[in-house]
């Protein structure tokens, strides 16, 4: 963009500039010389090559450029290798590659040297015909004529550059839009919506390219407060089904409706306001742990350091207000508002840098799972929202996501360790797209030759799991 916006003009400027320059000094030349008329058709011929060298001498940059930062960051594997040889060469060859094109400024001086010679062979010749200021105009002309030509073609080459960022710029201009952001007066859901989990997906086709379905017709009616765990293969669909939830991709068939509200009728807004997910990489923004949990300011500090407490971010529960949580850890001499070896959060205006890079992978999605218990959604969607952290923390967080913050709440939880999911209330098994099962894990696991009894068999837990979910059964039934 910033090519875009300080060089492409500049570029384009100059090289119409040069350009008609070169083009007036050929018209000067002509009148005065009519027989150049013939050289100057066939130097704008060569020059056309020209062009082309300039092209191949931009392409010819980037491998050398990037062969250096290769051996300054690699320069120690290199080394314990024994490549430095390899590395020469390599360098030899590629700077050769630049080199060749750099012969367009050499034949660009033998072109400009043959206008000058062939005006001045042409005045020589006709010399006595020849009025001498004339011929000194022509060829004053005749000698600059290399320049232009030289900074023209220069220009040309890093015009065709700066257009490649103005191309980029329009293939985005025309990628397809997502739907209206805003609902309008007619199709917007009562204020409270949702009020329930309520959730029925109806023939739900998704496709990414036009005729070629992901997920092929899934059906499936879940109650208010379900907890379910979504398992399958590599490539089943189950991320899909959770972009599906929040529109990222729209349905080329069937609908969802969540509590009474057909999601693809409402503006995204309404709905992404309402649907909570928690992805693999969770996005985190530059600014305050606070801002990162509630970015519009909507809930009270309370309800903040709650969330961070439930999703084992802070250290004790104590009081829940910025000041006295702090002062929970006085004793320790914190001299930062997020501890540095624990990622523990003593204060709501600690650090979050870019993406949260100074957070591990786990303590994001732990991140992502307050932001989900501050706004207590009735939709949650967890796509491996867990894979990251360690068993123990993974069970605190099952714990916590089973207690009474999500018990109003419908949970979908894409899980590839199926201990996270044994004691959900169903299990929905995606294979190539389509509902392969769907019930109970003690049902599934009950059931011979079902697919979630052969994961739990390949997982090398299968007694730990078939325990876990006969336990999970039992309570239900008790309570
Ligand atoms: N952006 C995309 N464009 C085209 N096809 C895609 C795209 N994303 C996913 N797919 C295809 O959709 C299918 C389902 O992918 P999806 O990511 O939903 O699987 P998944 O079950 O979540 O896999 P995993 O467990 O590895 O995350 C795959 O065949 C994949 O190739």
């Amino acid at each position: 963009m910033e090519s875009i916006g300080t060089n492409t003009l500049d570029s384009l400027i100059w090289m119409f500039a040069d350009f008609t320059s070169a083009l007036g000094v050929i018209i000067i030349i002509t009148a005065v010389t009519p027989p150049f008329i013939f050289v100057a058709v066939v130097i704008t011929r060569y020059l056309d090559s020209t062009r082309e060298l300039k092209r191949l001498e931009s392409n010819a940059s980037a491998p050398l450029l990037s062969l250096f930062g290769e051996l300054i960051q690699g320069v120690s594997s290199i080394r314990a290798f024994g490549l430095k040889k390899y590395y020469i060469m390599e360098a030899i060859n590629r700077s050769d590659e630049l080199n060749r094109p750099r012969w367009m400024s050499v034949r660009l001086d033998a072109a400009g040297a043959t206008v000058s010679f062939f005006c001045a062979f042409f005045i020589l010749w006709n010399v006595h015909s020849f009025d001498a200021g004339l011929a000194g105009f022509a060829l004053v002309h005749a000698l600059q004529f290399k320049d232009y030509m030289l900074f023209a073609i220069r220009n040309y080459g890093d015009n065709e550059l700066n257009m490649n960022g103005v191309e980029r710029v329009s293939q985005y201009l025309k990628l397809d839009q997502e739907a209206s952001a805003q609902s309008t007066p007619e199709n917007k859901p009562v204020s409270n919506w949702p009020r329930t989990g309520d959730l029925e997906i109806e023939d739900l086709v998704v496709e990414y390219v036009p005729n070629v379905p992901v997920l092929h017709g899934l059906s499936m009616s879940i109650k208010h407060g379900e907890k379910i765990g979504v398992v399958g293969r590599t490539g089943a669909g189950k991320s899909t089904l959770s972009l599906a939830f929040l529109r990222f991709i729209e349905a080329a068939k069937g609908r969802i409706v969540l509590d009474g509200v057909d999601i693809s009728k409402i503006g995204l807004e309404d709905l992404r306001r309402n649907v909570t997910i928690i992805p693999q990489d969770p996005v985190l923004f530059n600014g305050t742990i606070r801002f990162n949990l509630d970015p519009f300011s909507e809930y009270p500090d309370e309800i903040v350091w709650d969330a961070l407490h439930r999703a084992h971010l802070v250290r004790e529960r104590g009081s829940q207000t910025a000041s006295t949580a702090i002062s929970v850890f006085e004793g320790n001499a914190i001299d930062s508002s997020l501890e540095r070896m624990s990622g523990i959060f003593t204060s709501l205006e600690a650090e979050i840098k870019e993406n949260g890079q100074n957070l591990s992978l786990g303590q994001r999605q732990l991140v992502a799972l307050a932001r989900a218990l501050v706004r207590r959604s009735r939709l949650i969607i967890m796509d491996e929202a867990t894979a990251s952290v360690d068993f123990d923390t993974d069970d605190r967080i099952q714990r916590t996501i089973r207690g009474s913050e999500f018990a109003d709440s419908t949970l979908f939880c894409i899980a590839h360790r199926l201990r996270t999911i044994i004691d959900y209330d169903r299990v929905l098994v995606l294979d190539k797209g389509k509902v392969a099962e769907f019930d109970t894990p003690a049902n599934l696991l009950n059931r011979q030759g079902s697919i979630f009894r052969s994961m739990c068999e390949k997982s090398g837990e299968f007694e730990y799991l078939a325990d876990a979910a006969k336990r999970a059964q039992d309570a239900k039934q008790f309570s």
